[in-house]
């Protein structure tokens, strides 16, 4: 796909599709927030709503949030649909990648954790979602084992690798399309690796894959 090609891809991803989110995929991020490792995917969803486009404004933390996080995850774009796929035929259906910030209310989390709800409030508000341009599959032939890092102020917060994933791409989507068909767009974010923290209005995050690709957002607050 060439660069225009992929340009265009990642304006379609934007609008419409679904945001299916595996948590608890890395070992030391379940560590750093006391949970058991999973024996099963962990899935939420995250609304296409919540996307936030570099260039295209600040993450706003969310009304009454007092603690907004930031985790750094690899997105995988859907490229045909995927419907109950084996394992061995899933990465033939993958069209790329994107760089993204799970942007995650922790306090709302946190309440809802408590109270046995859901966790849309604490994933799901506007600009939750900050993505990088589209990568295509022939830019990252080989996503298992890709560095993803994460600043704040140039203080590097996460830096880790996708070789550490729990259960990797292949899996995660075959295991997800057992329950739902995912579709040309859909972008599937794959977990988060430890050193998630708070961010403040004012702030700066930075992030990068390897050498393919970093990213830039300001933070604000919504009064
Ligand atoms: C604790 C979480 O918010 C789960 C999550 O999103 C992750 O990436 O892990
Ligand atoms: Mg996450």
């Amino acid at each position: 796909m060439s660069r225009q090609a992929g340009q265009n891809f990642n304006k379609f991803v934007h609008w419409g599709r679904n945001v299916v989110a595996v948590g608890r995929n890395y070992r030391d991020h379940c560590a750093e927030l006391g949970h058991a490792v999973p024996t099963k995917p962990l899935l939420f969803m995250k609304p296409p709503s919540s996307y936030l486009e570099e260039g295209s404004g600040p993450i706003v933390i969310p009304r009454g949030c007092r603690s907004c996080h930031h985790e750094v995850e690899l997105g995988v774009v859907i490229g045909s649909v995927c419907g109950d796929v084996h394992e061995d035929d899933v990465m033939p259906r993958v069209a790329g990648y994107a760089l993204a910030l799970d942007m995650t209310a922790r306090d709302f989390q946190e309440e809802a954790k408590k109270s046995g709800g859901p966790w849309t409030m604490a994933k799901c508000f506007d600009t939750a979602l900050p993505v990088s341009r589209f990568i295509s599959a022939k830019e990252l032939s080989d996503p298992s084992g890709v560095k993803l890092w994460c600043k704040v102020n140039e203080e590097m917060r996460q830096n880790g690798s996708t070789a550490d994933m729990v259960f990797n791409i292949p899996y995660l989507i075959s295991y997800i399309s057992q329950y739902f068909t995912l579709h040309p767009g859909d972008l599937v974010l794959t977990g988060t690796p430890a050193g998630v923290g708070p961010v403040h209005p004012g702030d700066v995050i930075s992030a990068g894959l390897g050498d393919l690709i970093t990213m830039k957002f300001t933070v604000a607050q919504k009064e």
